[in-house]
């Protein structure tokens, strides 16, 4: 598989690269279980972001990197939208767009009731996936006042108002 070398915080990764068809391939960030990257982008990001009273990310890349952020700014929690409904969840939140659906637990919605949040996630393409964790922070009575990523791709997507630390370029044949 080829491979894609780029430095992402100070630290040098080799990212797959996939086709997505004839003309068009991209390299991929897989930040699970990669504890070295995902504190360097953790303090990087800290850097650039002001404190929120809460984070709300997306399973499944998401979480590491939240989780991180969270210990740095000293929070005792964070919050996570889930891709489906679980028995142990209360009442929930739903989003759904294009085949992907986010499920906020209904104690967690309360939580976030006239917050202001840091919506994060590891990875921006299309951009629909913080898209639909800003619609289900906005139900839940909450205001996101900044959006973070490690890495944007592509150029669908306006990038103005993401805290971003690269950016993916689309491998063109
Ligand atoms: O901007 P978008 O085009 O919406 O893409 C970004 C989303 O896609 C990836 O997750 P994925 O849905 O692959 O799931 P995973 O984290 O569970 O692997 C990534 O972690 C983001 O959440
Ligand atoms: N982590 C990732 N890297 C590249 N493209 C992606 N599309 C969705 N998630 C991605």
């Amino acid at each position: 598989m080829a491979l894609f070398t780029m430095e992402i915080a100070g630290v040098s990764r080799q990212l797959p690269v996939i086709s997505v068809n004839d003309q068009l391939q991209i390299a991929t960030l897989n930040i699970l279980g990669d504890c070295e990257l995902v504190e360097a982008c953790a303090r990087a990001l800290v850097e650039k972001v002001t404190r929120p009273d809460l984070i709300v990310t997306a399973e499944t890349k998401g979480i590491p990197l939240a989780a991180e952020l969270a210990r740095l700014y000293g929070m005792s929690h964070f919050i996570v939208a889930r891709k489906e409904h679980k028995p142990y969840m209360q009442t929930s939140l739903s989003q759904e767009a294009e085949g992907l659906t986010y499920v906020l637990d209904g104690q967690d919605a309360k939580r976030l009731k006239e917050k202001h949040v840091l919506v994060v996630d590891d990875f921006v393409g299309t951009g629909r996936a913080i898209q639909l964790l800003e619609q289900l922070v906005r139900d839940a009575g909450a205001k996101t006042t900044a959006k973070a990523s490690i890495a944007v791709q592509g150029s669908s997507v306006q990038y103005d108002d993401i805290t971003y630390l690269v950016h993916i370029p689309l491998i063109r044949s």
